[in-house]
């Protein structure tokens, strides 16, 4: 898989732009270093965020997007009786059309850039970011899908932060569910309930610290996650991934 290089795509900004990132960043390294968790919202307006909505709406439309993890809907794997919950679609943002999803992804990389190098008083958590994945757009089908409890990254892949921007216009949570719920490590009984409202973004570090899942949605729920990688621990898991491979090789 190839990855995308993480850099600030000096898209042309006025001051106050600049100064509205540099802010979201400091935000993102508090809230990640005191919680592991943060949430920001009106990420690029509701202008633009109704534009990337419809870019995916569209691609939806056209039949691009495959069937994502399949959940048995009891334990017993007898009844075969699977519900697809999500169906996804990786984006490198350099398609035609997608100009949108495109500078939505400039925004999260330039936020990450920015709290990157205010990390060097080892404020983002002594990671080095260079790369993250293509997004992934994630819609859950409103009839009763949902992603069982799990963490992103549990055996150092090397991914760091998780990025998910929600696109859910007026989503109401009593009538529609589609909770992203976090049980952050550490805390005792606390969780974090994080609605998947529209122009809404949440940050969390993505190994075990942060266990989470997606409650039952009822209504066409949709989301696009970015995977951040620590250039070191992704050096280490390509190292380790190629001597599994000669090692299988060998015994072979
Ligand atoms: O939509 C949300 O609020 C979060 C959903 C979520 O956790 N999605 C997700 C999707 C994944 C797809 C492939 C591999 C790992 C994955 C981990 N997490
Ligand atoms: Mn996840």
């Amino acid at each position: 898989v190839t990855h995308t290089k993480v850099q600030d795509n000096n898209v042309m900004r006025t001051p106050d732009e600049q100064m509205a990132l540099e802010e979201m960043s400091c935000t993102l390294i508090r809230d990640l270093n005191e919680y592991g968790v943060c949430v920001l919202d009106s990420f690029v307006g509701e202008e633009r965020g109704l534009k990337v909505l419809e870019e995916v709406k569209c691609m939806y439309k056209a039949g691009l997007f495959r069937d994502g993890q399949l959940v048995s809907t009891t334990k017993s794997k007898l009844d075969h009786k699977h519900i697809r919950s999500d169906k996804i679609m990786w984006v490198d943002g350099k398609e035609q059309g997608l100009y949108n999803i495109k500078y939505l992804m400039n925004q999260v990389d330039a936020v990450i850039t920015l709290a990157n190098r205010m990390r060097n008083n080892g404020k983002l958590g002594q990671y080095n970011i260079r790369e993250r994945t293509k997004a992934m757009v994630a819609v859950y089908e409103g009839k009763g899908s949902h992603y069982v409890k799990h963490v992103d990254n549990p055996n150092k892949d090397g991914r760091c932060i998780t990025c998910i921007y929600y696109l859910n216009v007026n989503w109401n949570v009593q009538e529609s569910g589609g909770l992203l719920r976090i049980f952050p490590d550490g805390w005792v009984d606390r969780i974090a309930d994080i609605e998947p409202i529209f122009d809404r973004i949440t940050f969390f570090w993505s190994d075990r610290r942060n266990p989470h899942e997606v409650q039952p949605a009822h209504r066409t729920r949709y989301a696009i996650t970015l995977w951040y990688f620590d250039a070191h621990e992704r050096e280490a898991a390509v190292r380790k991934y190629k001597k599994d491979c000669e090692n299988l090789l060998k015994a072979a």
